[in-house]
């Protein structure tokens, strides 16, 4: 089972690498990998297990995160609007069209992988589509928005070695871009 000490931390090169697309059908260890992958999140949002575990409450988590050089993120969180947890194992994913608006999280990004804050607001696309594989080989054709979308952008920047911090505009950091919009 995946604990804190299996995520590397910013700074490992393996956080700048621009990860290798999986080979279909996934081999039965790469799927242990997204099963992994998931288990760990779930299990940081127990918080029995989070506690003896110590393992922060995450919502993502992208292959290179283990250093695993693989195209391959988990999604997963209690959604207000749906009334209902939003589960995602993406193989190979590709955001193939996108909103013109951007949008934000009030508070900013942070990173199961950077341990220190690192404020200031993180633009991304408010609505997303992504195409992908899911674990069975079945093509997956998703439509994000809001805080689903926000994680899929920052889990996919992970694929291309990107932080959520290089978004960040340095100048003036909590500047809201005018085509963005909060995400409460
Ligand atoms: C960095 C960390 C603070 C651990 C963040 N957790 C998080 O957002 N927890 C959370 C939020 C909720 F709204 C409800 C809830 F149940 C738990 C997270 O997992 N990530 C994922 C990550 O680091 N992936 O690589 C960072 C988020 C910043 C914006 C999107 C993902
Ligand atoms: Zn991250």
């Amino acid at each position: 089972m995946l604990t804190m000490k299996d995520i590397i931390r910013d700074g490992h090169p393996g956080l700048r690498t621009k990860a290798e697309e999986v080979s279909l059908p996934i081999s039965r260890e790469d799927k242990q990998t997204i099963d992994d992958m998931l288990e760990f999140i779930k299990n940081s949002q127990d918080d029995k297990i989070a506690a003896k575990l110590q393992l922060r409450s995450g919502v993502g988590l992208a292959a290179p995160q283990l250093n695993i050089n693989k195209r391959m993120l988990v999604i997963h969180f209690f959604d207000e609007q749906k009334n209902d947890y939003i589960t995602h194992q993406l193989i190979n994913p590709k955001i193939v069209s996108h909103s013109v608006e951007k949008s934000y999280l009030p508070q900013g990004e942070g990173c199961l992988s950077v341990d220190e804050n690192i404020p200031g607001l993180v633009h991304r696309y408010a609505r997303i589509t992504v195409k992908g594989f899911n674990p069975e080989g079945k093509e997956v054709k998703l439509r994000l928005n809001r805080f689903a979308a926000i994680v899929a952008q920052h889990e996919i920047d992970h694929l291309n070695g990107v932080m959520f911090y290089d978004h960040i505009n340095h100048e003036d950091p909590f500047k809201p871009e005018s085509n963005a919009a909060p995400v409460e």
